[in-house]
């Protein structure tokens, strides 16, 4: 399987309605502290939209929500992996990203079978406070020869400059969040975005 090599990731359908239009073909829904009902309007939401313009929708957490709205991919950290049910979500046909920040978590992510492995924080990162330091790029080699043909999405800090890095040290997919949903032009950001990674695509 192949990841396009640019993953946005996003906290509502709203930006999904902003972004996807204009070429995105990977994202991952990203909301954190929402009941349930609208969890599901939105997700039900972002998939319409994702299936009108042909992007895969990756949904974090909510893997039962995920496979009842019929979305691509579930991407799950380690707590949610190991309370999830991979086998319902393998058989609902949806495929599994998992999160690692050690080899510890990845040694228990690929024992899940998973369709891709993340590695994150690369660089620092403003979203999240992280119990990790920065990986830095180096790691994401030591991470592909690990994990060898399944995808490798490296997360973490990326702007456009730090993609050469990330991808000539064997990442598949670059996964952002705010530099372009803090950028004070997130459209022509994604555009920027999607052009710096057309030479991996
Ligand atoms: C592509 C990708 N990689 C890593 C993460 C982080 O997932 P997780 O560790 O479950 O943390 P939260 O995102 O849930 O805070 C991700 N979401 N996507
Ligand atoms: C959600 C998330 N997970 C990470 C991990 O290392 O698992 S880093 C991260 C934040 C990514 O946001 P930004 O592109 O703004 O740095
Ligand atoms: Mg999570």
């Amino acid at each position: 399987m192949k990841l396009d090599p640019f993953y946005l990731i996003v906290d509502s359908s709203e930006w999904i309605s902003r972004l996807i239009p204009l070429g995105v073909k990977l994202v991952q829904l990203r909301i954190k502290d929402k009941p349930e009902a609208e969890l599901r309007k939105e997700i039900a939401a972002s998939r319409t939209i994702c299936e009108d313009h042909g992007c895969q929708l990756v949904v974090n957490d909510y893997w039962q929500l995920a496979i009842d709205e019929g979305c691509d991919f579930v991407h799950l950290g380690q707590e949610d992996l190991a309370d999830a049910d991979t086998g319902a979500i393998r058989k609902a046909g949806l495929r599994l990203g998992v999160s690692t920040h050690d080899g510890d978590e990845l040694d228990a992510a690929l024992a899940a079978c998973p369709d891709y492995v993340a590695l994150g924080p690369v660089y620092p990162t403003v979203l999240k406070k992280m119990k990790w330091a920065p990986q830095g790029v180096e790691k994401i080699g030591k991470w592909k020869r690990a994990v060898g043909g399944l995808p490798l999405v490296a997360i973490g800090g990326l702007k456009p400059e730090r993609l050469p890095g990330v991808f000539e040290n064997g990442a598949d997919s670059a996964a952002v969040v705010t530099d372009i949903t803090l950028n004070p032009d997130p459209e022509s950001r994604t555009r920027e975005w999607i052009s710096a990674t057309q030479k991996w695509r």
